[in-house]
């Protein structure tokens, strides 16, 4: 499919206007359909969980009740989850599930939602067109090789996968994609602030309420007098201002069901963000004997733990270790997270050479002021591109579902990778995790395995910048932004400056095709913006990361991708 060389849709100035062949706007109105679901989103609820107490040692996540449906599409297939689950989706099933002859559909962006969904169609008979910006698939999964030595590679966007992301899991067993560990945590790294010597992650933890009040002091200072000396530091303030509404989720969950359980949860905590939470304790009872947090304790868990988004409704932030996705299992695919997408793409899959004749059809039209020549119809359109390139997309997207999409923010995140002749690092800290720091480079990540295997002895440090930090070194030039981070990396390790050899820097808010890392939800928005955005409307439907319980994540991107393919596979159901 990519004999095309480059397929612009949009290109410089970022217009892809798609309308309908019949331009009478009445007639393109009725042309829409919105397609009646059951009322939990556009995901079906299968079963409840089994036991909440049990689960919860293992994270639960939004998407769980929904695990036994999207797996019988990607072990079976579309027609399968149909027959099986068909009812509890559409307000109503129209046949038993068929395969479908003399559809055509158009996806646009080749991530893994674009990826998944066309699979997973053209499995049962579409005649799928993948139209896609760039010369490789993957999107935001990109892992990096080319002008590093001997074999070296590393992630520029996704590198690490939660044990609970049951739909990259699952594609990843059926492609058969070797993983390995993926080492988060190492207690040997650094903690480097503000100018005070760098103590170890270790010593941070064991003795956080001495380095707590050392690096921010008052950090405990609006802490009652009986409960501040059973405080033992920022960490432990944290974990007590949190649990209880985590806690409260299980309550919900094992009292009403998870369905319920989960949307009164999120109803509640999504009009906060993390940091309006912890500022405030007027809000409800919950953990408001640690709060308001003071503006010490709110840095000082923002630098030490590398948060420095929190803007994000407490939902979002939850969300991540309600799911345990940060636990010690995380895992990497052993030859990069591009081996992911192009597993999907196979000879007996993709897109068909030929050109779809416009006069042939007569559903959707495509035009881009750019490549007025290029004109694809289909029956149906899944558009993936990310949500900051949608929004710049002329065309018949229903206004609700334009203006959530217009306030979704897209977080800034730059890594620059650094080329050393020697893993020079492994004998102070050992294999992986990061060292955290309130420097511009934000953390610094260390591989968690050789490879190639030594005696090879070059490796990659990878500064990995989110927001701020991130647009300072994403809006360097190249060269700039490494002299920078190799600077930096000096004050942790002065061996740097004379193992450095070569950087690289991938800075995704100005990456032309994804423009943001990723969405990061605000207040309100998990609420009824998500609900608006996930609503079905035939013959162009939204998908791509955003639009899903795991938003940042490639299992969000590939639940919304088969979330489109499953609502339009079951239109066409006659
Ligand atoms: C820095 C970073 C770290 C991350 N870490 C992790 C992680 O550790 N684990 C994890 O699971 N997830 C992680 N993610 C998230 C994950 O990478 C994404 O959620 C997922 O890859 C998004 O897939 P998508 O298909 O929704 O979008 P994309 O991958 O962005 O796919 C959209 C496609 O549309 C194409 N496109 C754009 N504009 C046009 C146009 N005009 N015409 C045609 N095509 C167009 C793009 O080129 C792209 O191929 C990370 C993301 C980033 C950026």
């Amino acid at each position: 499919m990519f004999s095309r060389s480059k397929l612009v849709i949009g290109g410089l100035r970022k217009v892809l206007c798609f309308k309908q062949v019949n331009r009478h706007s009445s007639q393109r109105k009725s042309s829409l359909k919105r397609i009646e679901t059951h009322p939990i989103f556009s995901c079906p609820y299968i079963g409840t969980l089994p036991n909440i107490q049990d689960d919860t040692s293992k994270g639960i996540q939004q998407d769980d009740d929904c695990k036994k449906f999207y797996m019988t599409i990607v072990n079976e297939d579309l027609k399968s989850a149909y027959k099986k689950y068909g009812s509890s989706v559409c307000a109503e099933k129209k046949s038993i599930g068929e395969k479908v002859t003399g559809k055509s559909v158009l996806v646009v962006g080749a991530g893994l939602s674009g990826l998944s969904a066309a699979f997973e169609l053209e499995k049962v008979g579409y005649n799928t067109q993948i139209l896609e910006l760039q010369h490789r698939v993957g999107g935001r999964t990109q892992t990096l090789r080319n002008g590093f030595s001997d074999g070296l590679h590393a992630e520029g966007g996704a590198m690490r996968i939660p044990p609970n992301h049951y739909l990259t899991n699952g594609y990843i067993e059926k492609f058969g994609i070797l993983l390995r560990q993926f080492c988060n945590y190492n207690e040997n790294t650094w903690l480097l602030i503000d100018g005070h010597d760098k103590i170890r992650t270790k010593e941070w933890k064991e003795e956080n309420r001495m380095y707590s009040s050392k690096y921010f002091p008052g950090w405990d200072s609006n802490l009652a007098a009986n409960t501040r000396s059973s405080v033992n530091g920022i960490l432990d303030l944290y974990e007590r201002t949190m649990q209880p509404v985590m806690d409260e989720l299980f309550s919900l969950i094992t009292e009403k069901g998870s369905q319920d359980g989960w949307n009164e949860w999120v109803e509640k905590w999504s009009k906060l963000s993390v940091e309006e939470f912890l500022r405030t304790n007027d809000n409800c009872d919950t953990s408001s004997s640690y709060r308001p947090w003071p503006e010490a304790a709110i840095r000082g868990l923002q630098v030490a733990t590398y948060s420095p988004a929190f803007g994000t409704s407490l939902v979002e932030h939850l969300r991540d270790e309600l799911g345990k996705w940060w636990t010690d299992n995380l895992q990497t695919p052993i030859d990069g997270m591009d081996t992911i997408a192009k597993n999907f793409i196979k000879p007996q899959f993709g897109t068909k050479e030929q050109t779809i004749d416009l006069s042939k059809k007569n559903n959707i039209w495509f035009e881009s002021p750019n490549c007025t020549d290029r004109t694809y119809t289909a029956d149906a359109v899944i558009l993936t591109v990310p949500l900051t390139i949608l929004r710049q997309i002329e065309g018949d997207i229903p206004e609700d579902q334009r203006s959530v999409l217009r306030n979704i923010h897209y977080r800034a995140s730059t890594k620059v990778v650094l080329q050393c002749k020697s893993r020079f690092w492994e004998k102070e800290v050992g294999q992986g995790g990061f060292s955290k720091t309130s420097l511009p480079i934000g953390q610094l990540h260390y591989p968690s395995h050789n490879d190639p295997p030594p005696p090879n002895e070059r490796g990659l440090l990878v500064v990995y910048a989110w927001e701020q930090d991130a647009l300072i070194f994403g809006s360097q030039p190249h060269a700039e932004a490494i002299d920078s981070a190799v600077r930096e990396i000096t004050k942790i390790h002065p061996e740097m400056k004379n193992e450095f050899e070569v950087g690289m820097v991938q800075a995704w808010f100005s990456d032309n095709a994804a423009q943001g890392a990723h969405s990061c939800l605000q207040p309100y928005q998990n609420n009824d913006g998500m609900k608006t955005l996930m609503k079905p409307e035939h013959p162009i439907y939204l998908a791509g990361e955003a639009i899903s319980y795991s938003n940042g994540w490639i299992q969000g991107a590939i639940e919304s991708g088969l979330n489109a393919a499953y609502h339009l596979y079951s239109y066409d159901q006659k």
